[in-house]
């Protein structure tokens, strides 16, 4: 029970039942199974009010000192102003309460529906939509920030370009949705070749890239090179088509074959020019 009207009116209160059946007349009521047990009261000491869309009732009581003082209606009309302003500002309360919280939460759901589309965009113009991997313009800044650290802590790194041989064949043979499997096959395959700190990218059709950042001599380079050019080798078994491919890997260590990323790039793609007018299959240092 609490009092509303402070010291100025004593002797009058409200009290708020939740789930209260009242009788036909008003008069009594039985207290809900999960109140307690109201006891009934004679009609001069208290008013009911009823909400016929709700279970609330409300109980104004009075005390005889306080009707001798106001009269009945007085004590009457007193308590339904003050319960209707109480009612009316915990109302108020509630709306803004649950309006701030369904508009904050929907500024929630907003704001992580950006993100997430701003995380996808980013990565549908970073990445090859086919293979997923890394696409030229992320390779690009990879490659600049591990010759930066090179550079700083007087390090070694390799580059290779891996490009497929015989590749068109297949296109040619099988059509292209069999080259595009075939694509995602040996891209799983070099994958399996290297470190997770290495960076795969697909920079052209049948084109990779491999930026191995920290490496100690051109053997360590020439080592990877050699797995994936042997991985490359195997036989395919792609939609049931056994297919035969092979790689030709040009190799670039920085800082001997390029002291820049333009540079760098260059003498690795020469080389792997040169590694096809040689035969294919094979690897080939840049000068
Ligand atoms: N399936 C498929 N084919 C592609 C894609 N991008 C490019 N290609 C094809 O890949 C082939 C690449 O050409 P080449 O590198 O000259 O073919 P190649 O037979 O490997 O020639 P060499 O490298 O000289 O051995 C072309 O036929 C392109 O049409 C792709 O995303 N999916």
């Amino acid at each position: 029970m609490a009092s509303l009207y402070g010291e100025g009116t004593p002797g009058i209160a409200l009290r708020i039942y939740d789930g209260v059946r009242t009788d036909p007349e008003g008069l009594m009521f039985d207290s809900h199974p999960n109140t307690d047990k109201i006891t009934p009261v004679h009609f001069e000491a208290l008013e009911y009010i009823s909400f016929p869309q709700h279970s609330w009732t409300l109980q104004i009581l009075s005390t005889p000192e306080f009707e001798q003082r106001y009269s009945h209606d007085s004590a009457h009309i007193i308590a339904i102003a003050g319960s209707g302003v109480s009612l009316l500002l915990a109302v108020l309360t509630w709306q803004l309460a649950t309006g701030r919280a369904r508009a904050f939460a929907r500024a929630q759901a907003m704001t992580r529906e950006l993100r997430e589309s701003e995380e996808r965009m980013r990565h549908m113009a970073q990445h090859d939509p086919l293979t997923h991997l890394p696409n030229r313009a992320l390779f690009s800044d990879r490659l600049q920030a591990a010759l930066a650290r090179a550079r700083r802590d007087s390090a070694g790194a390799g580059l290779m370009f891996v490009d497929l041989d015989h590749f068109k064949p297949v296109n040619d043979a099988y059509g292209h949705a069999v080259g595009d499997h075939l694509l995602v096959a040996a891209t799983k395959r070099m994958r399996d070749c290297l470190r997770e700190s290495d960076t795969l990218a697909r920079v052209g059709g049948d084109e990779f890239v491999v930026l191995l950042p920290h490496i100690d001599t051109r053997d360590d380079a020439r080592l990877v090179a050699e797995r994936i050019r042997t991985s490359l080798a195997l036989p395919f078994l792609i939609d049931n088509h056994a297919l035969a491919i092979s790689a030709s890997i040009g190799i670039g260590i920085f800082p001997e074959h390029g002291s820049d990323d333009v540079t760098l790039i260059k003498s690795a793609d020469d080389a792997m020019y040169r590694a096809k007018d040689a035969g294919r299959d094979r690897l080939v240092f840049a000068d």
